[in-house]
């Protein structure tokens, strides 16, 4: 008997952003098309202003003017994405997708300590009994490997790395099927870098999300996913796996990122199957 392949959890046909300019519409992504499985991680990549963030941001519908999504389709889980309104789409942000991006402190209230911040997107989600918020926010850093005694301090007392854990953390809160990651280890150390997507990648292993994932480091990129996405002027223009991507790119551009890799950072990085298993 044939296995029957599940329907993929992302689905994005012929996505279009346009920028509103005062020269009129400038396009930034241009019929971009992919699909992403469960528990599957899709990088994409591509220099700077190639579309990545705005892909990105569309998926998540975090985009704003002068961001206009100008057409095609974008399917989470059955869900139209692009149908979603008011308190449907508010409820389905963190609850479907979560979004990850560099700036850590951004993304945290330098004002409130962790414990108050998990409450609050806790309860903008339903829950309000305050035993099952604890208990549900010292899990949360117990697997993101945080002490929970630490919920009670504000997020300056905290490393770069672990500030980025924190944010992890809050992006797992409700069991997401899908974290889009925008460069989320870009204003770390190279060693935390690898550890934080070692870890990522064996909690992605324990729960089960997917995961789209940005970052200009492409030998990061094809250690952590299993699929890479070329982005170049707006349009995805070659996608595959990273082994058949290195040993036999098919686009010119392909080519040229790939060489452009320094020689100290080769292409030739172990796939992540090999990484996974390293200390
Ligand atoms: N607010 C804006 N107004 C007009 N154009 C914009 C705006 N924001 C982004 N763009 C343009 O949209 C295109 C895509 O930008 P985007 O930030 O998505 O690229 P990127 O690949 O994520 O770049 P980076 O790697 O630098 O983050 C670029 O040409 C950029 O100049």
């Amino acid at each position: 008997m044939t296995e029957v392949k599940p329907p993929p959890l992302l689905s994005v046909r012929e996505l279009c952003v346009d920028y509103a300019t005062p020269k009129g519409l400038k396009r930034a992504v241009d019929r971009a098309s992919f699909t992403l499985d469960a528990n599957e991680v899709l990088g994409l990549a591509g220099e700077s202003g190639s579309g990545k963030s705005t892909v990105a941001f569309a998926i998540a519908r975090l985009h704003r003017p002068p961001a206009f999504i100008t057409g095609g389709s974008i399917l989470l889980d059955g869900t139209d994405v692009l149908a979603l309104e008011g308190e449907a789409l508010r409820q389905w942000r963190w609850r479907d997708v979560s979004v990850v991006l560099q700036s850590a402190m951004n993304a945290l209230n330098p004002l409130l300590t962790v414990e108050a911040q998990f409450a609050d997107l806790f309860r903008a989600h339903g829950i309000r009994d305050k035993a099952e918020i604890r208990e549900r926010s010292a899990e949360l850093m117990r697997l993101v490997g945080i002490a929970p005694d630490r919920l009670r301090d504000y997020p300056h007392r905290f490393s770069g790395g672990m500030r980025q854990r924190l944010v992890i953390a809050m992006a797992l809160a409700l069991s997401p099927k899908l974290i889009i990651m925008d460069e989320p280890t870009t204003a770390l150390d190279v060693v935390v870098q690898r550890e934080l997507l070692q870890e990522v990648s064996a909690l992605r292993r324990q729960l089960g999300f997917s995961v789209l994932f940005i970052t200009h480091d492409l030998a990061l990129m094809s250690q952590f996913c299993d699929r890479i996405g070329i982005m170049l002027n707006g349009a995805l223009v070659e996608q595959g796996e990273p082994e058949q991507m290195i040993d036999a790119p098919q686009h010119p551009y392909t080519r040229k990122l790939w060489q452009a890799i320094p020689p100290l950072h080769p292409p030739r990085m172990p796939p992540r199957r090999v990484l996974e298993k390293m200390p």
